[in-house]
């Protein structure tokens, strides 16, 4: 069901006290009844305790990353299952992070995605063109691209599963955000995208987020734009009143 979203990925920030500090602080300053589910991406290691942290919260709790595999000897990764068991039922995949310094492709993301849709975990899949695509105007056919090979094996009832981010990889951490307009562009491509497949009820219900730079002064305007359902937060989600300001304006 299409719902609007505003998620703070942590990255590699925050050790355990920090981690219980702005967990906290977001608890008490984020208004979780506004309209849009909130979401929040602690590192692996603090995962279960933000999930005991917020149990008594509507505050949701999704891991960065896992493995495709099911176990076995895959040294420093973490499974579906493990996340499931300390009840994380959300995973960001195929930030592109992960894809520059972690050489994930989308034959590897399309594989984590299966793996994540079988034990049924929501999925916030991440794509978006970088600096040059833009420049030399291949931006569309690079998120097409994205999307085909990483998702679109997925059967049409799996889409109730799946959230996506567009992350323009030149926004991303660089204080340049897309513009509303081009933000706005790109998500009814990518909801056009959608429909040519799966057909107009899916590319609809689909929530789309926006990703990149969305900092209180801009999130209104980003979020206005009717094919925008919320954001994916880095830097501003570190801050509890940051991302409060940024999930007011929802
Ligand atoms: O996952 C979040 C994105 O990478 C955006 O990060 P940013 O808000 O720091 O630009």
């Amino acid at each position: 069901m299409r719902k609007k979203i505003v998620a703070g990925n942590w990255k590699m920030n925050k050790n355990l006290l920090e981690t219980k500090e702005l967990l906290s602080d977001i608890k008490n300053k984020v208004n979780t009844s506004l309209g849009a589910e909130v979401i929040v991406s602690p590192t692996f290691v603090n995962l279960q305790n933000a999930v005991e942290l917020l149990q008594d919260s509507d505050v949701v709790v999704a891991a960065q990353n896992m493995h495709q595999a099911e176990s076995g000897a895959y040294t420093g990764e973490i499974s579906a299952e493990m996340l499931r068991n300390i009840k994380v039922e959300t995973v960001i995949l195929g930030h592109s992070e992960r894809r520059a310094y972690f050489s994930e492709t989308d034959a590897l993301l399309a594989e984590k995605v299966t793996t994540a849709l079988k034990h049924e975990m929501t999925i916030i899949f991440c794509f978006g063109e970088e600096l040059n695509d833009r420049k030399n105007n291949t931006h569309f056919s690079v998120v097409e691209e994205q999307l085909k090979e990483g998702l679109f094996h997925i059967n049409k009832d799996d889409w109730s599963n799946v959230v996506l981010a567009y992350e323009p990889v030149w926004a991303i951490g660089t204080g340049e955000t897309a513009s509303p307009e081009q933000a706005q562009e790109m998500h009814a491509f990518i909801r056009e995208t959608i429909k040519k497949t799966y057909g107009q009820e899916i590319a609809d219900e689909v929530s789309i987020l926006y990703g990149g730079s969305v900092k209180p002064n801009n999130a209104k305007e980003i979020f206005a734009k009717p094919d925008v359902d919320g954001g994916l937060i880095g830097g501003a989600s570190l801050d509890a009143e940051s991302f409060a300001a940024i999930a007011a304006s929802i």
